[in-house]
């Protein structure tokens, strides 16, 4: 086409000494050196534009979009209909509910040693560290001593160790039906004690925080090592590729998440999306994307199998008017009938360890997943072992719902949960949630990027952007007059 334009530009001109189709020409050329300015001046300003330079060099090589679509693997539910129920239901839902007081608080050990190797915590940035809340911030409720245990008299009950208290209350029926259960896929993590803390996952992001090299990557390791030793030699069977999938999904989000709150400048503290980044980690390897959805379907398939006991659940964090609304959040989750329609049944759970070796697989498994939760001890970043511990105790408890609960025919013990394992699966399905959104919504800037096509500006620089356009539409037609 380029060149086609140019031939016929070239015989105006042997006819006309200043022919419309040269000036064209000349103020094309012109625009052209002025789109190279501003895009010079641009990826200046905007480490985003800067971002497509670089891709821009490597991006001819793979055309393979691993596009994706029909059913997502071993689940019911096809990749369409996930994406448009969770953008127009299950995420503005869990958005809202993972804001109330009862669902933000997350009670968690954050300094604990590592059981296998002396830690070595590789973490560069501030962001790293955990902001804890102040002791009058989490709800009082939290704090309550149990119901007619050691005293009816809250206040005499304190013993002036508040963390102390914290954990008689989660033992009690202070939320009906929410006692403490050992969960057999986690390793306990909430023995009262003085090293328990409340944290607020509203003032913790989880997103970049410069934790990398091999303190991180020995992590990741470790885990995949446990999660399915013969993964890679493909001689595993069908509960170990569950459990990879399971890790490999958690492992995709908690990189969509880096990339998509990133300090792209230190200098400035600026912060934004790194879509090389989500590009290079996730978005690349389609098996990878793919294991982001299983995952989301599994821990959806969770919380709808708890939904009768998750709805008779009492929401109490001693804000009334927060409670009553995390409880209606919570029965319009489980209760949508477009939700029910779309995807009756995220995963069958059922088809597993139906082997005659199924118990001891079992055993097995959940010993391996007890460790990767063990693993996340030696995470080297505060900040990122608090997401860590929360979404792989969310997993567990997803893991125990699904596989060590049969509610479902009354012959296995009826359900039961930590309220902290709630708190955990719906922060971890929120999470899911989102990445899941991410990416749906930048595969297309990706793969313009991929095809060398100039990706949108992000909004911050719009701006900039528009003064930038204006400079060389001048310019251009300047130089034609
Ligand atoms: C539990 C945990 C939580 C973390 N949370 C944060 C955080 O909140 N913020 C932060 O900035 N950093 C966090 N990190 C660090 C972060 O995950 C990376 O380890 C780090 O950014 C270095 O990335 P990398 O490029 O070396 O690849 P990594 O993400 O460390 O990956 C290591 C290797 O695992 C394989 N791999 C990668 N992704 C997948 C996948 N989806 N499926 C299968 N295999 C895969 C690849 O072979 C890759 O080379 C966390 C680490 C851990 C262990």
């Amino acid at each position: 086409m380029v060149e086609a334009n140019g031939d016929e530009n070239m015989n105006s001109h042997r006819k006309n000494k200043k022919p419309w189709g040269w000036r064209l020409n000349t103020g094309i050329g012109t625009m052209v050196i002025a789109v190279l300015l501003a895009v010079a001046l641009a990826s200046k300003h905007s480490p985003n534009f800067s971002l497509f330079l670089d891709h821009h060099k490597i991006c001819r090589c793979s055309k393979d979009s691993g596009e994706l679509s029909g059913i997502i693997e071993d689940s019911c539910c096809d990749y369409e209909t996930v994406n448009r129920i969770n953008v127009a239901v299950l995420n503005p839902i869990l958005q809202q509910l993972v804001k109330t007081s009862f669902f933000r608080y997350f009670k968690v050990k954050l300094w604990c040693d590592c059981p296998f190797w002396l830690d070595d915590g590789m973490c560069m940035l501030r962001d790293c560290s955990v902001c804890e809340c102040p002791d009058n911030e989490f709800p009082e409720s939290f704090k309550k001593p149990p119901h007619g245990s050691i005293s009816s008299n809250p206040l005499i009950c304190q013993r002036g160790d508040p963390q102390d208290t914290v954990d008689r209350t989660l033992a009690t029926k202070t939320f009906r039906g929410w006692i403490a259960v050992d969960n057999p896929w986690t390793n306990d993590d909430e023995t009262d004690n003085d090293e328990m803390t409340y944290v607020n996952l509203q003032l913790n992001p989880e997103r970049y925080t410069g934790y990398t090299g091999a303190s991180a990557r020995r992590i990741w390791d470790a885990i995949y090592l446990d999660s399915s030793p013969k993964y890679s030699s493909g001689e595993s069977c069908q509960e170990e590729k569950v459990l990879y999938k399971l890790i490999s999904g958690l492992h995709s989000s908690i990189s969509i998440h880096i990339a998509a709150d990133y300090l792209l400048d230190v200098k400035t503290n600026q912060w934004g999306e790194n879509l090389q980044l989500m590009y290079d980690r996730v978005l690349r390897y389609p098996d990878r994307v793919k294991n982001l959805y299983f995952t989301y379907l599994f821990v959806l398939r969770a919380l709808t199998k708890a939904s009768d006991y998750l709805q008779q659940a009492e929401y109490d964090s001693g804000d009334h008017a927060e409670d009553l609304e995390a409880q209606s959040l919570m029965q319009q989750l489980l209760e949508n009938p477009e939700l029910q329609d779309a995807c009756p049944l995220p995963f069958d759970e059922a088809k597993l360890w139906q082997g005659k070796n199924g118990p001891e697989l079992k055993q097995q498994i959940q010993k391996q997943f007890r460790n990767i939760s063990s693993l996340m001890d030696c995470v080297g970043c505060e900040k990122c072992r608090l997401w860590g511990k929360l979404q792989v105790f969310g997993l567990g408890a997803a893991l125990n719902i699904l596989f060590s609960v049969d509610d479902m025919h009354n012959q296995g013990q009826p359900l039961q949960l930590h309220r902290n394992e709630v708190i955990a699966l719906v922060n971890l399905l929120n999470k899911l949630s989102e990445s899941i959104r991410i990416v749906n919504e930048k595969a297309s800037s990706v793969e313009r990027l991929m095809n060398g096509i100039p990706i949108e500006p992000p909004k911050q620089n719009i701006k900039l952007w528009q003064e930038l356009w204006k400079t060389v539409i001048n310019f251009g037609y300047r130089s034609q007059m």
